[in-house]
């Protein structure tokens, strides 16, 4: 069982790691040959995670056509805004029908699509099997073996047991569920409530304010979800709350890093200036506040981060006016 990765950031070199240590063998294809080479000669990926030794068994390439060779897996892990972009190129070195997995986390900001539809579009005239991988997973902890338990959107249940038992370790525990549109934007919408959550705790509010967010935050992300033909109940699981919790409290988050950041006055283009890695849910809250307009879902927070990120809203004003809302049912 081949398997091939594409990205190599901090999430493709941790799931590459764990594939090539499980399976005996996989195939990491790094966009930059300075990089590449890097891995090669280091054993380690110095640029997003070097504390990580790599498995022997790991190939790490530039090259498609040697990453791609007889591999039956094909995992995307590159930002969700060039997923598109890799898999066309890739497209000529898939077979009939991949099976295409993905780990990217967002939402495209010109065609407002999730990772299952730009794989749709961008493999006309295959038959792919697509499965989202999602859930509360920070790399630096599953690189170090610590347990976590994430979900697999996945509507072939074949094909989706096959990549449960590819994936799942004694400390990476792989669950199923076919709501592959609950699962992706489970995972994408959470990164916009870590933004404000992180904008919440550097203003220095305290455990109440975080705590409401992440639950107004899941009633939001419920309601978009469902207008967009998920299933309630998936927001619940690893792939809603799950990360939601996680990216709100951790400060291992990238987007929640970026929340603190924007509190303590920085302004956004500096903080990504000075960011290596990528914070999804800056780009996912232009596209999730234009997917909301689209459906007529009212999205109160979404609402006052793209004000703070896009319009140079001052954070406190923000929490005032959501504060101010009407008064209204819970429900
Ligand atoms: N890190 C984590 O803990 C987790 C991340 N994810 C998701 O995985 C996805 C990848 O994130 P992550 O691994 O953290 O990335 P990192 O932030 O660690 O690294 C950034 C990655 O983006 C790549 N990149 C930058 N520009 C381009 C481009 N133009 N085309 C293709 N690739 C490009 C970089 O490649 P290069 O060096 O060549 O520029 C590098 O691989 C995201 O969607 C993220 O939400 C999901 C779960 C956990
Ligand atoms: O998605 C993640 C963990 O599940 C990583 O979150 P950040 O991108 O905010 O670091």
């Amino acid at each position: 069982m081949q398997t091939a990765i594409f990205g190599g950031g901090s999430w493709g070199t941790t799931l590459a790691n764990l594939l090539a240590r499980k399976n005996g063998s996989a195939r990491l294809w790094v966009r930059e040959k300075e990089l590449a080479s890097l891995i090669r000669t280091k054993g380690c990926n110095p640029w997003y995670l070097p504390e990580l030794e790599l498995s022997p068994n790991l190939f790490v390439s530039d090259d498609l056509a040697q990453v791609t060779e007889n591999a039956e897996y094909f995992l995307f892990v590159v930002p969700s805004q060039f997923y598109g972009g890799v898999l066309k190129t890739v497209r000529e070195h898939l077979p009939k029908k991949p099976v295409i997995i993905s780990g990217s986390k967002g939402i495209t900001l010109d065609t407002l699509q999730t990772m299952s539809e730009v794989t749709e579009d961008t493999l006309i005239g295959l038959k792919p099997v697509f499965a989202m991988l999602s859930g509360p997973s920070f790399a630096k902890e599953v690189s170090k073996g610590m347990p976590t338990a994430v979900t697999l959107g996945c509507k072939d249940k074949t094909a989706a047991r096959a990549i449960q038992d590819l994936l799942s370790t004694d400390t990476f525990r792989v669950y199923t569920n076919k709501d592959v549109r609950g699962v992706e934007l489970g995972g994408a919408f959470k990164n916009i409530i870590a933004i404000a959550s992180g904008i919440s705790d550097g203003l220095g509010f305290g455990t109440n304010a975080r705590a409401a967010l992440i639950t107004r935050g899941l009633a939001e992300m419920s309601r978009l979800g469902v207008a967009m033909g998920a299933q309630a109940q998936t927001f619940m699981g690893l792939s809603g709350m799950g990360d939601l919790v996680l990216t709100c409290t951790g400060d291992l988050s990238r987007n929640r890093q970026v929340g603190l950041k924007l509190a303590e006055g920085h302004k956004l283009l500096d903080i990504l200036g000075q960011m290596k890695m990528v914070a999804e849910g800056v780009k996912t809250t232009e596209s999730v506040h234009a997917l909301g307009s689209k459906h007529k879902v009212e999205l109160p927070i979404t609402e006052q981060v793209y004000q703070v990120l896009y319009e140079g809203k001052d954070p406190l004003t923000a929490v005032h006016e959501l504060m101010h809302r009407e008064l209204k049912s819970e429900q």
